[in-house]
């Protein structure tokens, strides 16, 4: 991580934890949001106004939060707006690195090596750890936010003097509803399968993995009804949080972090739900199995060999 600004070679992502062993994950640091017209969001300042060009994505295909920034720039007619760059999967001793890996994109905005370069260039006295995503803005060279979260609720209706962004994915009549069940997948299943995979005791992941079991058992008694999203007709981002999580199940969860009561495939109605999201226009373009098992399996304390699985080979 970065400390003060110069990187501290410690680097594993077994973030802090509580005094029972239970993962806890660093809450993110640059909070600004694109607007239509540059006026502040709800946090952060302003002055980042919605420009086609101007801003770009550092992403990991590994990487859940990442991939539902992805998701969005695909299902809200960006993809001509907002250019993307990916990391190479495999971690390394100083965090996420550009190029050296099929898929991996050298990093032709800024020249940089690593990502954490781009964390000091936007904040020379920076303290924390280098996360993807990244929201650049090449216009005054900074990270605009950090939090996939918000990203995801800005990219939704920022553009939409540019181009049709088509369906809302927070529409008001459910935020309320959405926001709630945000926060049940949050904490029992998108961070869940993490407290899993890195509990230090056996209590802490059993903790962790009867909450992620629970959760898919009423994930999948809510799709019974033959609904096509989670909130009925209207895809939304609770869809998009709940499906980057099911889509690296079997790849990664199931086998290094432990979460194998059953597999997804196991589970018809989530299954299902998880292709129809997946066969959705620009969907499949985020989703890089290669790179999901080679980054999870390269977690040196989890899997200090570095052998990846040959299996599975679909979704
Ligand atoms: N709150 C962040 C979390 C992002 C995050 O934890 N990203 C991980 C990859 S999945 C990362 O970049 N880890 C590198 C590190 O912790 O040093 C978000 O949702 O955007």
């Amino acid at each position: 991580m970065l400390v003060n600004g110069v990187w501290k070679e410690n680097w594993q992502p077994v973030q802090a934890q509580d005094g029972e062993g239970r993962f806890l994950r660093q809450s993110s640091a640059f909070r600004h949001w694109v607007t239509p017209d540059g006026a502040p969001g709800p946090t952060g300042r302003g002055g980042f106004r919605a420009e086609p060009g101007r801003y770009h994505l550092y992403v990991a295909y590994i990487c859940p939060w990442a991939s539902r920034t992805l998701m969005v720039r695909e299902l809200k007619g960006l993809r001509e707006l907002i250019g993307v760059t990916a990391v190479n999967p495999r971690l390394t001793d100083q965090g996420w690195r550009f190029g050296g890996y099929p898929g991996a994109d050298e990093d032709r905005l800024n020249g940089a090596r690593y990502l954490h370069e781009l964390y000091t260039r936007a904040d020379p006295s920076y303290t924390g750890r280098a996360t993807v995503p990244v929201l650049w803005d090449n216009q005054t060279g900074t990270i605009v936010n950090n939090e996939s979260a918000d990203i995801v609720r800005m990219l939704n209706r920022a553009f939409s003097g540019w181009v049709d962004q088509g369906p809302d994915l927070y529409p008001p009549d459910l935020a309320d509803a959405i926001d709630a069940l945000n926060a049940e997948l949050y904490e029992n299943l998108n961070n869940g399968v993490y407290q899993a995979g890195f509990a230090t005791t056996q209590q802490a992941y059993e903790e962790a993995y009867h909450k992620v079991f629970t959760t898919l058992d009423r994930l999948e008694a809510r799709l019974a009804d033959g609904r096509t999203y989670l909130f009925g007709d209207r895809l939304t981002e609770t869809d998009i949080r709940l499906f980057v999580t099911l889509v690296r199940f079997d790849a990664a969860y199931h086998g290094l972090f432990k979460c194998n009561r059953n597999t997804l495939k196991a589970m018809p109605g989530l299954h299902a739900y998880l292709h129809r999201i997946l066969a959705l226009e620009g969907v499949a373009r985020t989703v890089d199995l290669d790179h999901i098992k080679a980054g999870y399996y390269s977690i040196k304390a989890l899997n200090p060999g570095g052998i990846v699985p040959v299996g599975p080979g679909d979704l």
